[in-house]
């Protein structure tokens, strides 16, 4: 990161790094190309093969790593799934995933959080998926697939030269093969649900029964594939803003306190009346993701020569677009490296240069689940602890996402 900095500083907001062999990428920090080509002419733009290619190998088609049309038929079908009102839906079981996952942490000495919130994440997701049909060995299982599944894949990307190694060797051979036990896993409980008649409000009742225009259902195989990336997008990222966020907060005792309050006023409130009553927490999560995106790129490859301010970029390009660095601009955030939460409390619309959850029409699916997770996470945590900081300044490790490294942190009950 801090080499992407000073290249940005020096070669300005988009610039081209030779990555040898005619291979070049372009890197920007300009939000102004980036909503291009995330927005306004998306249609000029395809994801990147690493995930339209080298992810699916571990995780198959779904949403998150399919192109053209099949992506619009699925995001067309599953978007009415993640509408408000149907996330609220799901409340109760996030609610008691969360309860039941923080009871994990410890008192007497400090703790690494993202373990805790890794977990954590999964079990929500999982839970959300498939209430009291899934066990808790299932549930360990498939955490440990999806996870080797993305090690495996960081390890291709760091280490290309390594490939036919990865095949030699067996390694390969053996991640593909947990990847088919994952999906076994899903299809015994898919199964099991077609045959009940009894209605569950879960996220797995509502895909069954969601329909394309033609009123078919998904296949089997595309319902599979689906769930397996729910898994993969949506808690990794989640944990990260978590830990991230605690971390944050542990940091700034003003803010501690500040969110204190608005937790103790909603104390006895359902959860969704905490989430209609937590504008300051929410403002908090969202200034968390201005300094640590989640996602801290977003890839594209433009289909025709791009055109933009004076620069003229050959097609099939790779562009990185940063959101890391374009959340850091002085041009748009005073005290660009502090954490503010007050700003997003403004009524100010940050929405031209700040996107943790992407933009257009490929913008998160599971953004409203993600914020409504992570405020009932704060809700609990900061109804029962305080927390301090042990070690200065936050860790990043840059990898698909962007992971906290020594996240630790010393809880207290409060007084
Ligand atoms: C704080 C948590 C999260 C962050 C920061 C985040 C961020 C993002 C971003 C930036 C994208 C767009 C990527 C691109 O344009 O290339 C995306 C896509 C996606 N996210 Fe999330 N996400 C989060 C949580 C979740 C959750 C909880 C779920 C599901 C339960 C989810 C499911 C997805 C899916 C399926 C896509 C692909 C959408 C499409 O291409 O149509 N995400 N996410």
């Amino acid at each position: 990161m801090p080499f992407h900095h000073r290249n940005f500083e020096k070669l300005g907001d988009t610039f081209q790094l030779n990555l040898g062999l005619g291979k070049h990428v372009v890197f920007s920090r300009d939000q102004d190309l980036a909503i291009l080509a995330l927005q306004k002419q998306q249609k000029d733009f395809i994801k990147s093969p690493i995930q339209t290619k080298d992810l699916v190998k571990y995780v198959g088609k779904g949403l998150l790593t399919v192109e053209g049309e099949e992506w619009k038929t699925q995001r067309k079908l599953l978007q009415p799934t993640f509408y408000k009102k149907n996330i609220y839906q799901l409340l109760d079981l996030m609610q008691d995933a969360i309860v039941k996952q923080l009871q994990n942490i410890k008192t007497d000495q400090p703790i690494d959080v993202f373990p805790i919130f890794n977990d954590l994440a999964f079990k929500v997701v999982a839970k959300s998926l498939f209430s009291d049909a899934i066990s808790n060995e299932q549930i360990s299982r498939l955490q440990y697939i999806t996870e080797e599944a993305q090690n495996m894949l960081v390890k291709e990307l760091r280490q290309p030269y390594k490939k036919w190694w990865f095949i030699w060797s067996g390694e390969l051979k053996k991640k593909l093969l947990l990847t088919k036990e994952a999906l076994q896993i899903i299809e015994g409980i898919i199964t099991k649900r077609r045959k009940q008649s009894s209605q569950k409000e879960d996220l797995l009742d509502m895909l069954l029964h969601t329909t394309y225009e033609d009123g078919s259902s998904m296949t089997h195989e595309k319902l599979l594939d689906e769930i397996l990336i729910l898994f993969i997008a949506g808690h990794e990222t989640t944990s990260n803003a978590l830990s991230f966020t605690t971390q944050l907060i542990a940091r700034n005792p003003d803010v501690q306190q500040k969110l204190i309050q608005e937790v103790d006023q909603n104390k006895l409130r359902t959860p969704l009346d905490v989430l209609k009553n937590s504008p300051f927490t929410t403002a908090v999560i969202e200034e968390s993701m201005r300094l640590y995106p989640p996602v801290y790129f977003i890839d594209r490859v433009n289909t025709k020569t791009l055109k933009f301010k004076d620069y003229t970029i050959p097609k099939n390009t790779s562009l990185l677009f940063s959101l890391y660095e374009m959340h850091r601009k002085q041009e748009f955030w005073e005290e660009p490296l502090n954490f503010i939460p007050e700003r997003f409390l403004n009524g100010k619309n940050h929405a031209a240069y700040y996107f943790p959850f992407g933009a257009g029409p490929r913008k998160c699916i599971g953004n409203n689940f993600a914020m409504y997770e992570i405020i009932l996470v704060m809700q609990e945590l900061f109804a029962k602890y305080q927390i301090e900081f042990t070690n200065q300044p936050i860790e990043i490790l840059p990898l698909i996402s962007l992971k906290p490294k020594n996240a630790i942190l010393h809880f207290n009950y409060r007084k």
